[in-house]
């Protein structure tokens, strides 16, 4: 399992750990060795030996302190690698592959399993230090008797297979908890997003707490309370099995003198405590299994990056402006939903001229946001291509393509900083001109506010794409939910002014009142444009 995560920055720091984890163990077990001999009587206990125990206990606890801090200080680089890897796979990923999981898959991985990460590095930490400690302890068991120490083996030997199977059956109820966990996120999801409409649906609400949320709390109750119950149970039969030991080993003793008696009964009792830390660690190091190999398979949903998509700050990042953006042939092919006829686009020949204003009209579902989609270079086409000023965009360039559109989707994100530029008085006119002057304000480039209607929230994404100042501005159904006066001087004075200042304006529309602003119209219908007409 370690070998899906990022190990090669921390292994100083681990070897580190681990050398400070066998320097605690050994203190602990010279520690235990001189405390047998002073119980024997074998070491006279006077000031220097008190010294030199002293310094053997400062020894161990130094290194096993050590290795804790160390531990901890891998867990939490490793973790933080993995979250910024992730971070950046997703920024760098095509499209399809955020779309595709849906967020209730992707943020249950993004936080509860990732979490798990600096769990792991303290269990494997504490593992084998209390792994190293036992060692020892056998090693000095075997010393002060090899008869019984062969006696104490298979008994070992039947504790580790105990542990080996519970393990097994354990992981396999961690990765099925981890799936009902996905569930209720799911479920959780549904009341966040569907909130209101469940106030006002009394059937829905019961239906969906009492068939759906409880269920699956419950499933990752029992299911991961049973895995942990074969490891408690596995534990307990270990426990019983070394207790069982020590009642052998007091029923016959003429196998050992008695000194030496005490000594080897006293290292068994003290060996219960590493192993009680290993096996507390066990279901940790199991249920990170389950968290690593879900990272896993998500980091695979993100393994394609699409090239050049830069992820630092370019000094000036303003797109030449083009004459001419051409779509060749362009076709694509949607997934085929079960139980619906697949959808196709295409293929379509369309050109954008600069400072014209082109409406895309349909009815719903004719494929306006989809051919929007192509045309930002947002999904690969299947075929033909897209070409600016007569140079195809290729997948290496289509990053910096996409850097010539702003657009405000129809379900479009409200960022609650705008472009650098996004001040003085400049600003206050347009804040002003969309009515919006009373209600927010931008600070230190931030607005005050995004807490407002949704006519206003998308006026304020308007002005955020106005300072953005890109060539070409999309607007996908941005009048959808104005106002009749702020529909007028969208459609009459704001698109036209953009478009006098040189931007090419393309815009989603059903107004059709407004269809006459139009250069151009193009319809589309069943993912064919079935009409061009120049105004
Ligand atoms: N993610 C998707 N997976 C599969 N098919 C999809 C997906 N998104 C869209 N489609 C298909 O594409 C068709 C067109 O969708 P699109 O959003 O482009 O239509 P539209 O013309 O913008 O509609 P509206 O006017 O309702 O916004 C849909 O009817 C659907 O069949």
């Amino acid at each position: 399992m370690l070998r899906h995560l990022p190990l090669r920055p921390v292994l100083p720091l681990l070897v580190a750990s681990t050398l400070c984890g066998i320097i605690g163990s050994l203190g602990t077990v010279l520690v235990l060795a001189t405390i047998g001999q002073i119980l024997n009587g074998r070491l006279h206990f006077g000031p220097e030996a008190a010294a030199g125990f002293m310094g053997l206990a400062l020894f161990s606890v130094a290194g096993s302190g050590l290795s804790d801090i160390l531990t901890n200080m891998t867990g939490q680089r490793i973790t933080a690698a993995v979250r910024i890897d992730l971070a950046r796979r997703m920024l760098t990923a095509p499209l399809a592959a955020i779309e595709k999981p849906g967020p209730q898959g992707l943020l249950p991985v993004l936080g509860g399993d990732v979490d798990m990460i600096s769990d792991v590095a303290f269990a494997i930490g504490a593992i084998s230090v209390s792994a190293g400690i036992a060692i020892g302890c056998l090693i000095y068991l075997a010393w002060l008797s090899l008869a019984l120490f062969l006696w104490l083996l298979p008994i070992l030997v039947i504790g580790g297979f105990i542990q080996f199977r519970a393990r097994d059956r354990g992981i396999k109820g961690f990765w099925a908890g981890r799936a009902a966990e996905d569930r209720l996120h799911a479920h959780y999801r549904t009341i966040i997003d569907g909130a209101r409409e469940l106030r006002l649906d009394r059937r829905r609400r019961a239906r969906i707490f009492q068939h759906e949320v409880i269920p699956a709390a419950q499933e990752v109750r029992q299911v991961t309370g049973r895995a942990i119950a074969f490891f408690v149970g596995a534990n307990a039969l270990g426990t019983l099995l070394l207790f069982a030991f020590i009642t052998l080993v007091l029923t016959h003793p003429a196998m050992l003198p008695r000194d030496q008696m005490t000594s080897f009964i006293l290292i068994l009792l003290f060996l219960k405590g590493p192993i009680d830390q290993m096996m507390h660690n066990l279901p940790v190091l199991g249920r990170a299994q389950v968290a690593i190999r879900r990272i896993a398979d998500l980091t695979a949903r993100f393994t394609t990056f699409e090239p050049n998509v830069v992820l630092t700050e370019a000094p000036d990042d303003t797109p030449r402006v083009p004459a001419r953006i051409a779509l060749d042939g362009i076709t694509y092919d949607y997934p085929q939903v079960a139980g619906a006829a697949p959808f196709s686009i295409g293929p379509i020949d369309l050109t954008f001229q600069r400072g014209e204003i082109v409406f895309i009209v349909g009815e719903n579902g004719s494929g306006k946001t989809s051919l929007i989609k192509l045309l930002l270079g947002l999904m690969e086409p299947a075929q033909g291509q897209i070409t600016v000023d007569g140079v195809p965009v290729t997948h290496e360039t289509r990053d910096d393509y996409r850097q010539l559109f702003h657009t405000i989707f129809s379900d479009f994100h409200l960022f609650e900083d705008g472009p650098p530029p996004m001040q003085g008085a400049a600003l206050d006119r347009w804040l002003d001109r969309l009515d919006l002057a009373h209600k927010v304000s931008v600070q230190d480039g931030v607005f005050t506010t995004t807490d407002l209607s949704t006519g206003q929230r998308k006026r304020l994404a308007l002005v955020q794409a106005i300072f953005t100042k890109r060539p070409i501005m999309v607007f996908d159904e941005w009048a959808a939910d104005q106002d009749p006066t702020f529909r007028r001087t969208f459609y009459t004075e704001i698109l036209p002014e953009l478009a006098a200042q040189g931007a090419t304006v393309i815009v989603i529309s059903h107004d059709d009142r407004y269809f006459h602003i139009a250069n151009r119209l193009i319809t589309m219908e069943n993912g064919r444009m079935i009409e061009s007409v120049s105004a």
